[in-house]
Protein backbone atom coordinates (compact mmCIF):
# COMPACT_ATOMS: atom_id res chain seq x y z
CA UNK A 1 0.00 0.00 0.00
CA UNK A 2 1.04 3.52 -0.80
CA UNK A 3 2.68 5.50 1.99
CA UNK A 4 0.86 8.69 3.42
CA UNK A 5 2.38 11.92 5.27
CA UNK A 6 0.29 14.49 6.53
CA UNK A 7 2.08 18.31 6.67
CA UNK A 8 0.72 20.61 9.87
CA UNK A 9 2.01 23.85 8.33
CA UNK A 10 1.70 27.05 6.99
CA UNK A 11 0.99 27.94 2.92
CA UNK A 12 4.01 29.24 1.03
CA UNK A 13 2.19 31.11 -2.15
CA UNK A 14 5.36 31.44 -3.83
CA UNK A 15 5.83 27.98 -3.61
CA UNK A 16 9.11 27.48 -2.29
CA UNK A 17 8.78 26.89 1.68
CA UNK A 18 5.31 25.65 3.42
CA UNK A 19 2.72 23.11 2.66
CA UNK A 20 3.67 23.35 -0.69
CA UNK A 21 7.41 22.26 -0.36
CA UNK A 22 6.44 19.67 2.32
CA UNK A 23 3.72 18.21 -0.74
CA UNK A 24 6.65 18.39 -3.35
CA UNK A 25 8.66 16.37 -1.85
CA UNK A 26 5.96 13.96 -0.80
CA UNK A 27 5.59 13.24 -4.16
CA UNK A 28 8.80 13.10 -5.26
CA UNK A 29 9.45 10.49 -2.39
CA UNK A 30 6.75 8.50 -3.72
CA UNK A 31 4.36 9.05 -1.08
CA UNK A 32 1.15 10.33 -0.53
CA UNK A 33 0.27 13.80 0.52
CA UNK A 34 -2.39 15.37 2.69
CA UNK A 35 -1.93 18.91 4.60
CA UNK A 36 -3.61 20.85 7.10
CA UNK A 37 -2.93 24.76 6.64
CA UNK A 38 -2.12 26.40 9.67
CA UNK A 39 -1.66 29.92 8.29
CA UNK A 40 -1.43 31.61 4.54
CA UNK A 41 1.24 33.51 4.31
CA UNK A 42 1.56 36.05 1.21
CA UNK A 43 5.44 35.24 0.22
CA UNK A 44 7.55 35.57 -2.75
CA UNK A 45 11.14 34.97 -3.47
CA UNK A 46 11.38 38.68 -1.89
CA UNK A 47 10.34 37.84 1.54
CA UNK A 48 6.86 37.61 3.66
CA UNK A 49 4.48 40.30 2.71
CA UNK A 50 1.55 39.32 4.55
CA UNK A 51 0.88 36.52 7.90
CA UNK A 52 -3.02 34.98 8.36
CA UNK A 53 -3.27 32.43 10.74
CA UNK A 54 -6.33 29.99 10.32
CA UNK A 55 -8.68 29.71 13.12
CA UNK A 56 -8.47 26.88 15.64
CA UNK A 57 -11.23 25.46 14.25
CA UNK A 58 -10.17 25.69 10.78
CA UNK A 59 -6.66 23.82 11.56
CA UNK A 60 -8.77 21.10 13.98
CA UNK A 61 -11.24 20.02 11.26
CA UNK A 62 -8.63 19.39 8.49
CA UNK A 63 -6.84 17.43 10.84
CA UNK A 64 -9.53 15.50 11.81
CA UNK A 65 -10.98 14.60 9.10
CA UNK A 66 -8.02 13.15 7.13
CA UNK A 67 -6.97 11.38 10.02
CA UNK A 68 -9.90 9.90 11.15
CA UNK A 69 -10.96 8.61 7.51
CA UNK A 70 -7.15 8.37 5.78
CA UNK A 71 -4.98 8.15 8.48
CA UNK A 72 -1.04 8.91 8.17
CA UNK A 73 2.17 6.60 8.48
CA UNK A 74 4.05 9.86 9.64
CA UNK A 75 3.05 13.63 10.00
CA UNK A 76 5.32 16.76 9.63
CA UNK A 77 4.91 20.07 11.96
CA UNK A 78 5.97 23.21 10.42
CA UNK A 79 4.79 26.68 11.31
CA UNK A 80 2.77 26.37 14.05
CA UNK A 81 2.45 30.03 14.42
CA UNK A 82 0.74 30.58 18.24
CA UNK A 83 0.50 28.32 21.58
CA UNK A 84 -2.67 27.81 20.69
CA UNK A 85 -2.24 26.24 17.72
CA UNK A 86 0.78 24.25 19.01
CA UNK A 87 -1.47 23.11 22.02
CA UNK A 88 -4.33 21.90 19.86
CA UNK A 89 -1.98 20.48 17.26
CA UNK A 90 0.08 18.42 20.20
CA UNK A 91 -3.37 16.96 21.16
CA UNK A 92 -4.71 15.82 18.44
CA UNK A 93 -1.62 13.79 17.63
CA UNK A 94 -1.79 12.22 20.63
CA UNK A 95 -5.57 11.61 20.48
CA UNK A 96 -5.19 9.62 17.09
CA UNK A 97 -2.02 8.11 18.18
CA UNK A 98 0.33 9.15 15.28
CA UNK A 99 3.78 7.03 15.20
CA UNK A 100 6.07 8.86 13.31
CA UNK A 101 5.92 12.86 14.29
CA UNK A 102 8.71 15.33 12.77
CA UNK A 103 8.61 18.78 14.32
CA UNK A 104 10.83 21.46 12.17
CA UNK A 105 10.42 24.45 15.06
CA UNK A 106 10.16 27.09 12.38
CA UNK A 107 9.93 30.09 13.73
CA UNK A 108 11.45 32.79 11.67
CA UNK A 109 11.81 32.69 7.66
CA UNK A 110 15.08 33.77 5.96
CA UNK A 111 13.89 37.05 5.30
CA UNK A 112 13.54 37.60 8.92
CA UNK A 113 9.70 37.70 9.59
CA UNK A 114 8.13 35.84 12.33
CA UNK A 115 6.46 32.65 11.63
CA UNK A 116 6.19 31.57 15.25
CA UNK A 117 5.17 34.20 18.06
CA UNK A 118 7.66 34.56 20.70
CA UNK A 119 5.62 33.45 23.41
CA UNK A 120 4.73 30.08 21.75
CA UNK A 121 8.53 28.71 22.65
CA UNK A 122 7.54 27.11 25.81
CA UNK A 123 4.36 25.76 24.16
CA UNK A 124 6.53 24.09 21.47
CA UNK A 125 9.25 22.42 24.28
CA UNK A 126 6.11 21.21 27.17
CA UNK A 127 4.05 20.08 24.63
CA UNK A 128 5.58 19.16 20.88
CA UNK A 129 9.24 18.47 21.29
CA UNK A 130 8.61 15.38 24.22
CA UNK A 131 6.02 13.77 21.55
CA UNK A 132 8.65 14.10 18.34
CA UNK A 133 10.15 11.16 16.53
CA UNK A 134 12.31 13.09 14.93
CA UNK A 135 13.43 17.77 15.57
CA UNK A 136 15.07 19.12 13.17
CA UNK A 137 16.25 22.72 14.44
CA UNK A 138 18.61 25.28 12.00
CA UNK A 139 20.95 26.57 14.67
CA UNK A 140 19.29 30.20 15.28
CA UNK A 141 16.29 27.33 16.45
CA UNK A 142 18.15 25.84 18.65
CA UNK A 143 19.39 28.53 20.26
CA UNK A 144 15.79 30.07 20.69
CA UNK A 145 14.40 27.13 22.38
CA UNK A 146 17.76 26.42 24.85
CA UNK A 147 18.21 30.49 25.31
CA UNK A 148 21.94 30.23 23.95
CA UNK A 149 23.07 32.82 22.35
CA UNK A 150 25.43 31.10 19.84
CA UNK A 151 26.19 27.86 18.50
CA UNK A 152 29.13 28.23 16.13
CA UNK A 153 30.69 24.71 15.73
CA UNK A 154 30.15 20.96 15.35
CA UNK A 155 31.22 20.53 19.21
CA UNK A 156 28.71 23.52 20.15
CA UNK A 157 26.30 21.42 18.21
CA UNK A 158 26.75 18.58 19.52
CA UNK A 159 26.25 19.88 22.83
CA UNK A 160 22.70 21.27 21.57
CA UNK A 161 21.93 18.26 20.32
CA UNK A 162 22.43 16.36 23.73
CA UNK A 163 20.44 19.58 25.42
CA UNK A 164 17.54 19.31 22.97
CA UNK A 165 17.01 15.52 23.32
CA UNK A 166 17.01 16.48 27.17
CA UNK A 167 13.47 18.01 26.45
CA UNK A 168 12.03 14.72 25.57
CA UNK A 169 12.69 14.28 21.72
CA UNK A 170 13.30 10.88 20.75
CA UNK A 171 15.77 11.89 18.40
CA UNK A 172 17.68 15.49 16.60
CA UNK A 173 19.12 16.64 13.53
CA UNK A 174 20.81 19.86 14.19
CA UNK A 175 21.21 21.40 10.60
CA UNK A 176 23.87 23.27 10.13
CA UNK A 177 22.81 24.96 7.15
CA UNK A 178 23.65 28.07 8.72
CA UNK A 179 27.76 27.29 10.18
CA UNK A 180 30.25 29.24 9.00
CA UNK A 181 32.20 26.21 7.49
CA UNK A 182 32.74 25.15 3.92
CA UNK A 183 30.86 21.73 4.37
CA UNK A 184 27.27 21.77 5.16
CA UNK A 185 26.94 19.65 8.57
CA UNK A 186 23.98 17.91 10.12
CA UNK A 187 24.32 15.95 13.41
CA UNK A 188 21.82 13.95 14.10
CA UNK A 189 21.87 12.53 17.88
CA UNK A 190 19.66 9.55 18.96
CA UNK A 191 20.45 9.67 22.54
CA UNK A 192 23.93 7.46 22.22
CA UNK A 193 25.48 8.20 19.21
CA UNK A 194 26.75 11.42 17.23
CA UNK A 195 26.05 10.53 13.69
CA UNK A 196 27.42 13.15 10.94
CA UNK A 197 26.23 13.73 7.92
CA UNK A 198 27.53 15.87 5.71
CA UNK A 199 28.06 17.93 2.13
CA UNK A 200 30.12 20.30 0.63
CA UNK A 201 28.17 23.47 0.59
CA UNK A 202 27.05 24.55 -2.48
CA UNK A 203 27.70 28.52 -3.60
CA UNK A 204 23.86 29.48 -4.02
CA UNK A 205 21.72 32.21 -2.76
CA UNK A 206 18.91 30.32 -4.05
CA UNK A 207 17.76 28.45 -0.48
CA UNK A 208 14.52 28.93 -0.23
CA UNK A 209 12.32 26.19 1.80
CA UNK A 210 15.90 23.91 2.51
CA UNK A 211 14.52 23.19 6.20
CA UNK A 212 10.98 22.25 5.14
CA UNK A 213 12.28 20.44 2.08
CA UNK A 214 14.93 18.67 4.43
CA UNK A 215 12.18 17.73 7.52
CA UNK A 216 9.72 16.81 4.56
CA UNK A 217 11.99 14.18 2.91
CA UNK A 218 12.62 12.71 6.39
CA UNK A 219 8.73 12.43 6.78
CA UNK A 220 8.53 10.74 3.81
CA UNK A 221 11.45 8.13 4.35
CA UNK A 222 9.84 6.99 7.91
CA UNK A 223 6.58 7.00 6.29
CA UNK A 224 7.76 4.14 4.17
CA UNK A 225 9.06 2.40 7.10
CA UNK A 226 12.92 3.68 6.77
CA UNK A 227 14.67 4.10 9.93
CA UNK A 228 15.68 7.13 10.98
CA UNK A 229 19.15 7.11 10.25
CA UNK A 230 17.99 5.83 7.02
CA UNK A 231 15.60 8.54 6.41
CA UNK A 232 18.05 11.66 7.35
CA UNK A 233 20.67 10.08 5.01
CA UNK A 234 18.18 10.39 2.17
CA UNK A 235 16.89 13.69 3.37
CA UNK A 236 20.40 14.73 3.14
CA UNK A 237 21.03 13.42 -0.44
CA UNK A 238 17.63 14.77 -1.17
CA UNK A 239 18.01 18.55 -0.36
CA UNK A 240 21.56 18.44 -1.40
CA UNK A 241 20.46 17.76 -5.01
CA UNK A 242 17.67 20.50 -4.42
CA UNK A 243 19.90 23.19 -3.64
CA UNK A 244 22.37 22.54 -6.38
CA UNK A 245 19.63 22.88 -9.01
CA UNK A 246 17.88 26.13 -7.03
CA UNK A 247 15.20 27.59 -9.01
CA UNK A 248 17.17 31.59 -10.04
CA UNK A 249 13.11 32.56 -10.27
CA UNK A 250 11.71 35.97 -8.89
CA UNK A 251 13.74 38.27 -7.95
CA UNK A 252 15.15 37.28 -4.59
CA UNK A 253 16.08 34.29 -2.82
CA UNK A 254 14.71 31.45 -5.40
CA UNK A 255 13.34 28.01 -4.25
CA UNK A 256 15.13 24.68 -3.81
CA UNK A 257 14.62 22.13 -7.13
CA UNK A 258 12.59 19.64 -5.55
CA UNK A 259 12.91 17.49 -9.33
CA UNK A 260 16.13 17.57 -9.04
CA UNK A 261 17.24 13.94 -6.87
CA UNK A 262 15.03 12.08 -9.16
CA UNK A 263 16.63 13.49 -12.17
CA UNK A 264 19.86 12.60 -10.63
CA UNK A 265 18.90 8.55 -9.79
CA UNK A 266 17.43 8.52 -13.23
CA UNK A 267 20.62 9.87 -15.15
N1 LIG B 1 24.55 26.15 0.84
C1 LIG B 1 24.24 24.90 1.18
N2 LIG B 1 24.85 23.84 0.59
C2 LIG B 1 24.55 22.58 0.91
N3 LIG B 1 23.63 22.25 1.86
C3 LIG B 1 22.99 23.25 2.50
C4 LIG B 1 23.25 24.62 2.20
N4 LIG B 1 22.42 25.39 2.99
C5 LIG B 1 21.70 24.53 3.72
N5 LIG B 1 22.03 23.25 3.45
C6 LIG B 1 21.41 22.05 4.01
O1 LIG B 1 20.01 22.22 3.90
C7 LIG B 1 19.33 21.67 5.02
C8 LIG B 1 18.56 22.77 5.72
O2 LIG B 1 19.47 23.47 6.54
P1 LIG B 1 19.34 24.93 7.10
O3 LIG B 1 19.63 25.90 6.01
O4 LIG B 1 20.22 24.98 8.29
O5 LIG B 1 17.81 24.99 7.51
P2 LIG B 1 16.74 26.16 7.49
O6 LIG B 1 16.24 26.28 6.08
O7 LIG B 1 15.70 25.63 8.44
O8 LIG B 1 17.41 27.41 7.97
C9 LIG B 1 20.44 21.03 5.86
O9 LIG B 1 20.59 19.68 5.46
C10 LIG B 1 21.65 21.84 5.51
O10 LIG B 1 22.85 21.16 5.77
C1 LIG C 1 4.89 28.99 5.29
C2 LIG C 1 6.34 28.87 5.60
N1 LIG C 1 6.78 27.89 6.41
C3 LIG C 1 8.10 27.79 6.69
C4 LIG C 1 9.01 28.69 6.17
C5 LIG C 1 10.46 28.60 6.49
O1 LIG C 1 11.01 27.74 5.60
P1 LIG C 1 12.53 27.31 5.54
O2 LIG C 1 12.56 25.98 4.91
O3 LIG C 1 13.17 27.45 6.86
O4 LIG C 1 13.08 28.32 4.49
P2 LIG C 1 13.30 29.88 4.49
O5 LIG C 1 12.01 30.59 4.41
O6 LIG C 1 14.02 30.17 5.75
O7 LIG C 1 14.08 30.04 3.26
C6 LIG C 1 8.51 29.67 5.31
N2 LIG C 1 9.34 30.56 4.75
N3 LIG C 1 7.18 29.76 5.05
Amino acid sequence: MKAKALTIAGSDSGGGAGIQADIKTFQERDVFGMSAITAITAQNTLGVHGVYPQTLEAIEKQIDVVLSDIGADSVKTGMLFSKEIIELVSRLLKDYKVENIVVDPVMIAKGGAKLLQDEAIEALKKHLLPQATVITPNLPEACAILGWSDINSTEAMEEAALELYKLGAKNVVVKGGHLNHEQSIDILFDGKTYSYYTNNRINTKHTHGTGCTFAAAITAELAKGNSVSEAVSTAKSFITSAISEGLAIGKGIGPTNHGAYRKELTR
